[in-house]
């Protein structure tokens, strides 16, 4: 299996003893920047997809035909694994197994399903939350869709923001016993609140998003948090880049005169250019 070696570092990470930061990646430049970098893995966030693919929010009109194709570009681009935030699982748990298909196809090292009602229930402005049993029913069914085994499957829930820690606890509860491989927590706003979670639970936890005190890796990792986010920067910064660049264009600037361009070394290293070279001097005849 050619992405097993990806999902095997993932799964080591969540193994090991230490709190890693994912680089957020969103496209094929991307994940090349943080796997150069030195990144352990990547995080596809559902937000970032829908901004990469659509220039939209995140409000789940992303199709999961989309993001499997962003996810396969990526894929080919780079070696780095890559947790994809699969959001609700694009449907019941039985679109829930396709996705899990689907995203196994596309390279994914390991993806979250959450227990989010998704998209927005008409005349409702708060988030809300399925039931604990259709969450577990999505969580099963995420496990039948994975032919891989070592394909990371994480349970995900928002609970602690949207109805009560006691609620995430109860929730993180029943996925684990489902035999998913990590949970996913996101709305974490104190030690308490993680302590309760580690206390109550044994899979390995991945954070998404927390607070300034939750931010010590040696504490995380203490408390068996393997995977700690941090937002998705990297797609905030290329924007402005962008709008800066073409903003100074527009108004005149001559090209050479534009800042914070990527040097010819840097585009050629995330173009992969010697390998390019050295493969067309093999197979098209031309002298490197
Ligand atoms: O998983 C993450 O990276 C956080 C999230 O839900 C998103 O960005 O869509
Ligand atoms: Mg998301």
């Amino acid at each position: 299996m050619a992405f097993r070696s990806r999902r095997e570092k993932l799964r080591s990470i969540l193994s090991g003893g230490t709190c890693v930061h994912p680089g957020s990646v969103y496209d094929a430049i991307s994940i090349r920047i943080a796997e150069d970098l030195g990144f352990p893995i990547g995080m596809f966030g559902g937000s970032v997809a829908s901004l990469a693919v659509l220039g939209d929010p995140d409000i789940t009109l992303i199709t999961l035909t989309e993001l499997c194709e962003q996810m396969r570009r990526m894929s080919r681009a780079s070696t780095l694994p890559v947790l994809v935030d699969a959001d609700h699982g694009y449907g019941n748990a039985l679109n829930v197994r396709r996705t899990v298909q689907e995203l196994e196809t596309a390279g994914a090292a390991g993806l979250t399903i959450e227990d989010t009602l998704l998209p927005a229930a008409f005349g409702e402005t708060k988030t809300q939350l399925i039931s604990l049993e259709e969450g577990v029913g999505k969580m099963k069914a995420a496990l039948s869709g994975r032919s891989d085994p070592s394909l990371v499957i994480m349970g995900r829930t928002g609970a602690a923001s949207i109805t009560s820690i006691e609620d995430a606890v109860r929730r993180a509860k029943a996925y684990e016993a489902t035999g998913v491989d990590a949970l996913f927590f996101t709305g974490i706003k104190s030690r308490a609140e993680l302590e309760a979670i580690t206390a109550a639970t044994r899979l390995p936890i991945v954070l998404g998003g927390a607070p300034e005190d939750l931010s010590a890796l040696d504490y995380l990792a203490s408390q068996r948090v393997r995977i700690a986010l941090q937002g998705h920067a990297p797609i905030t910064a290329a924007t402005q880049a962008v709008h800066d660049t073409l903003k100074a264009l527009r108004e005149g600037a001559s090209p050479k005169a534009l800042k914070g361009l990527a040097s010819a070394e840097l585009t050629g290293r995330v173009m992969r250019e010697a390998e390019t070279k050295a493969r067309s001097a093999d197979v098209l005849g031309l002298k490197t």
